[in-house]
C-alpha cells in the first residue's frame, strides 16, 4: 500500500524525516510518534502534496513525487486540525466533497448518507457544523475521507480532543473502515496504547527516524511473566506475603514489584516461569498455605512497555517516550 525508502524532509531549521524506510501492507496500520515526530509531513508527502527532500515513496504504487492527483483520487484524507466552515451542514459540506472527488450529483448524495450513516451522524447531519461537539466534527471529517469510496485513508490523529468514550468509538470507527468496507488505513497518534486493539501492524517514529516497524501481535507477544493473585486466610492473613516466601524459597524468581489486585483479595505476584513446572509450585504452595487461588495467568507485553526501560535500567518504570 505505502513504500518508502529513504525519506527525509529537511526543513531550514529541523529533520522532520531522516531516511525512513517502510513497506506497510494492507489493513490498519498506525504510525505513532509524539509531537513533531514526524507524522503530518509523511502524510503530507503520501498525499503528493509535500515534496521529500530525499528518497522515495510510492502509494498504491504511484509515485509521490509525479502522481499526486493520481493518489489523491484513490486515497482519502482526515485532517488533523479543525477545517470545517461551521455555516454548512454536514449533509452539505460532504456532499460537495463527493463532488470535487468527481462523483455525479445523486452518486454523490447516496454516498453522503450511506457514509455520515455509517459514522454515526443521524439527523444531526443536516443543523450547521458549528454546533457540533468534537467528537461529530471528527465523525464529518472521517466521512469526508471515504465518501468516494477510496482504496486507503490517511487519519491524522483522529483520536485528537475525544474523551475515552468519543476515543473508542472512534477506534471502532476506523477498525471497520477495514473489516467492513476493505479500505486500508494508516492512522497517526501520539498514543502507543490506543493503537493496540485497532491495528494490525504499528510503525513508531521518534525524530524523524524509524524506532521500530512490527505487526502488533509481535509487539505484543506473550512474556514468561506470570500473574499469580492469591486470598488471604485466617493462618496467613496477608496470604501474598506467604506465598512470596514460600516461592523464593522454591527457588521461583520474583519480581520485587507488585500490582493492585482485586477488593478482598491481596496484591498479585509477578514471577518469572522456566517451564511447565513453575505452574506446579506455585500451585502447591497455594494448595499447602491454605490459600485461595483467584488467578495465575501468562502476562502479554502492551505496546507502551516495548518502549519503557526495564526495571533493571531504571529504578521504576518511565514513562512512554512518545506520549
Ligand atoms: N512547514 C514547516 N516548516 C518548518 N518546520 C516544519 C514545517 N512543518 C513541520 N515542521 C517541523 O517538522 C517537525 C515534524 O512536524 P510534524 O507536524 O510532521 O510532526 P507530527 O508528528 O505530526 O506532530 P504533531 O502531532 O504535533 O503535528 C516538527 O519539528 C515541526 O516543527
Amino acid at each position: 500500500m505505502i513504500a518508502t525508502e529513504s525519506l527525509s524532509k529537511r526543513f531550514p531549521r529541523v529533520t522532520a524525516l531522516d531516511r525512513l524506510s517502510l513497506d506497510i501492507g494492507p489493513g490498519v496500520t498506525g504510525l505513532v510518534g509524539a509531537n513533531g515526530a514526524g507524522k503530518s509531513t509523511m502524510i503530507k508527502i503520501l498525499l503528493g502534496l509535500s515534496p521529500a527532500s530525499e528518497g522515495r515513496a510510492e502509494v498504491l504504487g504511484l509515485d509521490v513525487s509525479k502522481d499526486g492527483p493520481a493518489i489523491r483520487e484513490r486515497v482519502g484524507y482526515m485532517p488533523e486540525h479543525d477545517c470545517l466552515p461551521p455555516d454548512v451542514s454536514a449533509t452539505e459540506f460532504v456532499v460537495h466533497m463527493a463532488r470535487m472527488s468527481g462523483l455525479p450529483p445523486a452518486a454523490a448524495r447516496e454516498r453522503t448518507a450511506d457514509t455520515l450513516r455509517h459514522v454515526g451522524l443521524y439527523e444531526e447531519r443536516y443543523r450547521p457544523m458549528g454546533g457540533y461537539s468534537t467528537g461529530m466534527k471528527q465523525r464529518v471529517k472521517l466521512a469526508q475521507a471515504l465518501v468516494h469510496d477510496p482504496q486507503l485513508v490517511l487519519l491524522d490523529e483522529p483520536t485528537n480532543g475525544l474523551d475515552p468514550v468519543g476515543r473508542d468509538d472512534m477506534l471502532g470507527l476506523i477498525r471497520r473502515v477495514w473489516t467492513d468496507f476493505g479500505i486500508s488505513v494508516l492512522v497517526t497518534s501520539h498514543l502507543l496504547g490506543e493503537l493496540e486493539r485497532t491495528c494490525d501492524h504499528v510503525v513508531v517514529i521518534d525524530g524523524g527516524r524509524l524506532l521500530r516497524s512490527s505487526s502488533t501481535r509481535d509487539f505484543t507477544q506473550t512474556t514468561t511473566t506470570v500473574a499469580v493473585e492469591v486470598t488471604d486466610s485466617d493462618a496467613h492473613p496477608d496470604g501474598t506475603a506467604a506465598l512470596r516466601a514460600a516461592l523464593a524459597a522454591a527457588g521461583v524468581a520474583l519480581h520485587a514489584r507488585e500490582e493492585e489486585g482485586l477488593p478482598g483479595a491481596g496484591h498479585v505476584l509477578l514471577l518469572e516461569a522456566t517451564g511447565e513446572e513453575t505452574y506446579d509450585i506455585v500451585r502447591d504452595a497455594v494448595a499447602d498455605l491454605g490459600l485461595g487461588l483467584v488467578r495465575m495467568e501468562q502476562r502479554r507485553h502492551h505496546i507502551a512497555e516495548v518502549f519503557r526501560p526495564g526495571p533493571a535500567e531504571a529504578g521504576q518504570p518511565l514513562e512512554v517516550r512518545a506520549r
